[in-house]
């Protein structure tokens, strides 16, 4: 297509956390590959980039090649914002219209992550379908969908009284503690999303149909919104951000470590970008793993500095019990910063993978096609453990006491990681799951796959619906 008329550009509006921020791109980036069937994408993309509140986070932002990031000016704001993302992001919407009226190319579409549901007004403001891009899962969608109706009775009766369950439909009852953090703030915000949702156009999830069949086809059917149709969703997933290590690049310590290790005789632990621990939990932790008699990579972070969400490198010498370094040499290996987790996940010698169940993290091992322990730690994490366990069956169960700060006992991990490395026909069949979901997960993304069919899907309707100016 080169009439001389520019490209119809889709417009990202992505949050700045880690998780949220790569993979809101790499599934534009997807829109792009997928779109026409021809060799020049259909549309360009046109990255809003919003200052981050407070933590610097690097990200690669260079335009080229079909996408152009654009930086909204700062906000000043009051000294108690952020509170939450979402009133935060708000404040971006008289620099986010402008930025978009002023785009020279037509615009096909505004994406919105989730966190920036407010910004819906300027999409509609303009005139441009809005879509919704969702970076956690079809349960969490289904959830959020449901509670405008259900939030007030449940709310007034199991979260206050913190027993019961959940009906999330397409999921088997959630018990009240694997709902995410219950905060009522949250909650309140939840039920904006849920009831805002239902104004896009489409919702856009990184997950696939093969992953989580019965939520989808739960919001499909109608079954989260009773008596009104939800927009329609496209699960485009797994969308991942593997980086190759560059040619000549060597490879990282931990990676390097792994090398020298048979097939799937690892576990590798790690908590996500946010993920650290006290000093009560790491003597347990490292309690459980040297009476496991496995061998592990452990990723161990400090507590943050200040004000940051992040955690700090942590000192091992300080946090780990006296001798557990020399009594685990050649066993174990504990990295005490940022590590590269999708190429130890890829890594032939890991074989489990204790996790705090951020969703990227469980896409990028069921991607690698390993099984996990559920160790979650906060947002919608314990409702991702709980439906690894009791709806994919690619975990085995991990009794983490939410009421003591999420603490795990030696004798409790111990166990987890000995079923999951062998020593149970409930680990046996994690892994064999494992296995299988990683061949469902590659499959969907194939070209023919159902998340390659519903990207294309997702930028065909885009086409079809904007108005060139
Ligand atoms: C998805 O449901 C929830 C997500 C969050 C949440 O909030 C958040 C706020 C920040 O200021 C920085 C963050 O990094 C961050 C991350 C976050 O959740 C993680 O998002 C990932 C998606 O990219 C992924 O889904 C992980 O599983 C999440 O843990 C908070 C929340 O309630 C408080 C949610 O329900
Ligand atoms: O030491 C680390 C910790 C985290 N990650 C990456 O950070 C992301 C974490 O996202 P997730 O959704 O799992 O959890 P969150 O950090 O948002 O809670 C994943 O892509 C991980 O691969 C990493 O590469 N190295």
């Amino acid at each position: 297509m080169d009439d001389g008329m520019p490209r119809p550009t889709v417009v990202l509006l992505p949050m700045w956390a880690p998780g949220h921020f790569s993979s809101m791109l790499q599934a534009g980036k997807r829109m792009l590959l997928c779109g026409a069937g021809s060799s020049t994408p259909a549309v360009t993309l046109t990255v809003l980039v919003i200052p981050p509140p407070m933590d610097s986070w690097q990200c690669e932002m260079a335009s080229g090649d079909g996408i152009d990031f654009h930086h909204l000016p700062a906000v000043e704001h009051r000294a108690d914002l952020p509170g939450h993302p979402s009133e935060y992001i708000q404040l971006y919407a008289p620099h986010v219209k402008e930025a978009i009226a002023g785009l020279a190319a037509p615009v096909a579409a505004v994406v919105v992550d989730f966190f920036g549901t407010p910004l819906l007004d300027v999409a509609h403001d303009l005139a441009v379908p809005a879509y919704v891009y969702f970076a956690s899962t079809g349960a969490a969608l289904a959830l959020m969908l449901r509670l405008p109706a259900i939030y007030e009775e449940v709310y007034s009766t199991r979260l206050r009284e913190k027993q019961g369950v959940v009906d999330v439909p397409g999921m088997p009852p959630v018990p009240v503690a694997s709902m995410p953090s219950p905060e009522l703030n949250d909650y309140a915000w939840f039920v904006y999303y849920g009831r805002r949702f239902m104004e896009a156009r489409g919702i856009v999830v990184n997950t696939a149909v093969e992953l989580e069949p019965g939520v989808l086809a739960a919001i499909a059917d109608g079954r989260c919104t009773p008596g009104d149709r939800a927009p329609p969703v496209y699960p485009i997933g797994p969308v991942l951000t593997l980086k190759p290590r560059a040619d000549g690049q060597s490879p990282h310590e931990c990676v390097r470590w792994l090398d020298g290790r048979p097939p799937a005789s690892v576990v590798f632990i790690c908590f996500g970008s946010r993920g650290w621990m006290r000093t009560g939990q790491v003597r347990e932790v490292a309690a459980g793993l040297e009476r496991s008699g496995q061998s592990f990579l452990w990723v161990l972070r400090g507590p943050p500095a200040g004000s940051s969400l992040y955690p700090t490198d942590a000192n091992l010498g300080d946090l780990l019990p006296d001798g557990f370094l020399e009594r685990t040499k050649g066993k174990g290996f504990v990295w005490p910063s940022w590590a590269p987790q999708t190429e130890i996940l890829a890594h032939a010698a890991v074989g489990a993978f204790v996790t705090h169940c951020g969703w990227n993290s469980i896409l990028e091992s069921l991607w690698h096609g390993v099984p996990m322990a559920p160790w979650p730690l906060y947002a919608e994490q314990p409702l991702n453990a709980f439906e690894l366990v009791a709806c994919m069956g690619v975990s085995v169960e991990l009794r983490v006491c939410t009421g003591r700060d999420n603490f795990v006992e030696a004798a409790e991990l111990e166990r987890a990681v000995r079923s999951l490395m062998g020593g149970s026909e409930e680990g046996r069949r994690a892994r064999e799951k494992a296995t299988k979901m990683k061949a469902a997960c590659r499959n969907a993304v194939e070209k023919g796959g159902t998340s390659y069919a519903a990207t294309q899907r997702v930028v065909q309707d885009m086409l079809e619906s904007y108005v060139i100016k």
